[in-house]
């Protein structure tokens, strides 16, 4: 059992700000100026604020910077104000900051428009995958780091920024490194002495980005692009609280790096005396520990996925209803990255009054992100990471210890306001034992989306691109070998035309571009549409442990004897035919509680469905901006499942007489899913969408196919297999 929380005070919250009842606009307007106020103090005496000068004078100075300070102390908010306000915005350009996760670019941009008195949108905005609010006014734009290489494919020199910011890149996300990689020559160029990109051959000369469009149209409206524009420097600096500045410094050709000194608040860390046999059984106890006996302030608990969020949801929630009223008063959020953004965005809110805020999250709140009221972190100490095994090309997520850097970053998140605690729950020995940074997941990812973005891109040799860390050999020729199986690259590892450049136009994996593209083919793209946007999103069933019998019946009105796929169509359009006939007639009112009411009774997800509808409407416009044609099979799934067949077939399964499944293209022995229709009446051939690995092999999203398709649909890999 952890012994650290210091015994005392009473629970209350002091940090809440809601307003109950009736507000008069006077009052409003005193709140508002009382909030304006209390922002422009908060934000001078951040550590960041004494340095101003020095830091823009750096910049100027500087075509490459690399910055380090504490975590808190203004660098994502402020650093991109101070460069606005020194003109480096001039000419329409804008400031781009990127962020290893939506959750931040969304939070930080909506926290920088209140500091600047704007409305998101205007000058400062943010735009991730799904989601743009920028305009042409935007001069500060949070964004993804896989937004901001996506828009390097219709502008390769990312000519409408002034300044790049890459923030937390201790995180080492693929598609950082790529972009660092991608900067790096940009860089080259914007600052070297050819400013005026007549052609294609200049810019190939210059930064070793082939842009070998084969499309001759394609060719002509990049030339169009950038004649007679003179390219100004492009300013990068890269920028961390916890990142080893000397690493990057080599990598930039010895960049200059200054470390801002300072934090705004402490935080204490504590660590248990033993290290702990059950880590949730340790969060709990703290959780409680800290809730009973120390002072106000919410709390932060680190988690690694959706299922252990919702399993100590239920504990929390079970023990809470055991403690005297007075007690109870707990708020409970979760946040985890297939949650929608709006419900993301509750864990920003206050809390009701009198209560406390304990918020459940992953990593995806573990970085750059302020949570108001924060006063506590709990700190287990695990992390769930993406592995790849290059052999079987196999995928998987497995829970670890986290790094150094993300126990610092966890921290980081109290102290933000006032003083802060930090439990971490295993000894002081153990942190020391932990590795300095976590592998970049360049190292430890399947690799051909980045691939193809980068062909796209016109890198063809991919091996020698400049990336600060080379993945393996193994994983490059895997991922390369996929794309051309999927038809993405020629047998010369060229983008192919036309099916290659729509896969890479499509912000999709590439499996789930194929499906869509194959689809149109097999006049069932209406179908696959509506399946990549569902297996997008986090399960549309619910099934909670007390009424588990009766969510399984509830289920079957949908299951389809043809597979997963078909089912989540079927729910699918339930909703939509729900929704439509609700909407007849009715108030908004009324149609959310219809739906809501039919949601529960079904036992749906009504969140993860709105999610789904909303990631169609935007895949929709991808295709049709496309040209191709959506048009449905009806009820003929066989269409339908030939075509998953098509798309999928390295996901491909057999069975195998003792019920279990061999993947045809790994020999990986796998097992179906228990939430899949097929978990008891096993089909003899099977392909699937994703492979999960927790106590067993599991594979899920499962439909029937025929053994027999594989060759006739994937004769590029099946009749290899069987030349072999
Ligand atoms: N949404 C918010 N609500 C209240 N305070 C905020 C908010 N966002 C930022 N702040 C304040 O601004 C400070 C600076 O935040 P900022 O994100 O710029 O720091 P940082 O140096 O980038 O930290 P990190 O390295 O953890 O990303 C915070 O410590 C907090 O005091």
């Amino acid at each position: 059992m952890p012994s650290m929380a210091p015994g005392g005070a009473k629970n209350s919250n002091q940090s809440n700000n809601q307003l109950n009842g009736k507000v008069s606009n006077d009052d409003r307007r005193v709140e508002f100026f009382a909030r304006k106020h209390r922002i422009a103090q908060q934000r001078k005496s951040l550590p960041i604020a004494s340095v101003e000068k020095r830091l823009v004078e750096e910049v100027r100075s500087n075509n490459i910077l690399i910055i380090v300070g504490e975590t808190g102390s203004g660098k994502t908010t402020q650093l991109p104000q101070f460069l606005f306000n020194a003109g480096l915005c001039h000419d329409g350009k804008v400031i781009g900051i990127t962020q290893p996760r939506r959750v931040a670019a969304v939070s930080v941009a909506k926290r920088v428009a209140e500091e600047c008195g704007v409305q998101l949108g205007q000058r400062v905005g943010y735009s991730i995958r799904f989601d743009d609010t920028t305009s042409s006014s935007t001069r500060i734009k949070y964004m993804t780091d896989g937004l901001l290489l996506r828009e390097a494919l219709l502008d390769p020199y990312l000519s409408r920024y002034s300044v790049i910011i890459i923030d937390e890149a201790h995180e080492r996300t693929v598609h950082t490194d790529v972009l660092l990689g991608l900067l790096k020559s940009v860089q080259k160029v914007r600052s070297g002495p050819i400013n005026e990109c007549a052609n294609i051959d200049c810019m190939k000369a210059n930064n070793g980005l082939l842009m070998e469009k084969e499309n001759d149209a394609q060719r002509a409206s990049i030339l169009k692009q950038y004649r007679g524009i003179k390219l100004s420097p492009l300013k990068l600096i890269i920028m961390s609280a916890s990142l080893d500045a000397r690493v990057f410094s080599e990598y930039f050709g010895g960049a200059r790096a200054v470390h801002v000194q300072g934090r705004q608040f402490p935080v204490d860390i504590l660590y248990t005396r033993h290290p702990e046999t059950d880590y949730l059984d340790a969060t709990l106890i703290t959780l409680f520990q800290i809730h009973l006996e120390e002072g106000p302030g919410d709390i932060l608990v680190f988690l690694t996925g959706q299922e252990e969020i919702e399993s100590v949801e239920r504990l929390v929630q079970e023990k809470l209803r055991q403690l005297p009223e007075d007690n109870q008063k707990v708020k409970v959020l979760s946040i985890f990255s297939s949650l929608p953004s709006e419900k993301q965005m509750q864990v920003f809110m206050p809390a009701p009054t009198g209560f406390r805020k304990v918020i459940l999250a992953t990593n995806i709140a573990e970085t750059s992100v302020t949570i108001p009221g924060i006063k506590y972190v709990i700190d287990p100490g695990f992390v769930k990471a993406r592995t790849y095994c290059a052999h079987t090309g196999m995928e998987s997520l497995i829970i670890v210890p986290t790094s150094k850097a993300q126990a610092l970053q966890r921290s980081g998140r109290a102290g933000r306001e006032g003083p802060g605690k930090c439990f971490r729950l295993y000894p002081e020995s153990e942190f020391d034992k932990l590795s300095d940074s976590t592998v970049p997941e360049i190292r430890r990812c399947n690799l051909s989306n980045v691939i193809l973005q980068l062909k796209a891109l016109g890198v063809d040799d991919i091996i020698g691109f400049d990336f600060m860390e080379k993945p393996s050999s193994e994983a490059v020729v895997k991922s390369l070998e996929l794309l051309v199986l999927l038809g993405a690259l020629t047998e010369e590892y060229k983008l192919s035309d036309p099916v290659g450049h729509q896969m890479a136009r499509l912000p999709l994996e590439p499996i789930y571009s194929k499906a869509l593209i194959l689809a149109s083919q097999f006049n069932c793209l209406e179908e696959m549409l509506i399946t990549v946007a569902m297996l997008s999103v986090e399960s549309v069933f619910y099934n909670p442990r007390e009424k588990l019998e009766e969510a399984r019946t509830a289920a079957k009105c949908f299951s389809s004897l043809e597979g997963d796929h078909p089912t989540l169509i079927a729910v699918y359009r339930a909703f939509d035919e729900f929704l439509e006939k609700s909407n007849l007639g009715n108030s908004r009112e009324k149609t959310e509680k219809n739906l809501r009411k039919w949601c529960k009774e079904n036992f749906i997800n009504s969140r993860a469905l709105r999610h789904a509808r909303d990631i169609h409407r935007q895949i929709r416009g991808n295709i049709e901006q496309m040209g191709l044609r959506i048009v449905s099979c009806g009820d003929d799934m066989l269409q339908f499942r030939r075509c998953l067949a098509g798309a999928f077939f390295l996901n491909a399964a057999l069975k195998q007489p003792d019920g279990t499944y061999r993947v045809l293209s790994s020999g990986q022995g796998v097992q179906i899913h228990p939430s899949s229709v097929f978990f008891r009446t096993k089909p003899d051939c099977i392909i699937f969408d994703e492979f999960v690995r927790t106590t067993h092999n599991y594979v899920r999203n499962v439909t029937r196919i025929d053994y027999l398709w594989l060759a006739e649909l994937a004769p590029q890999y099946y009749t290899l297999q069987e030349q072999e």
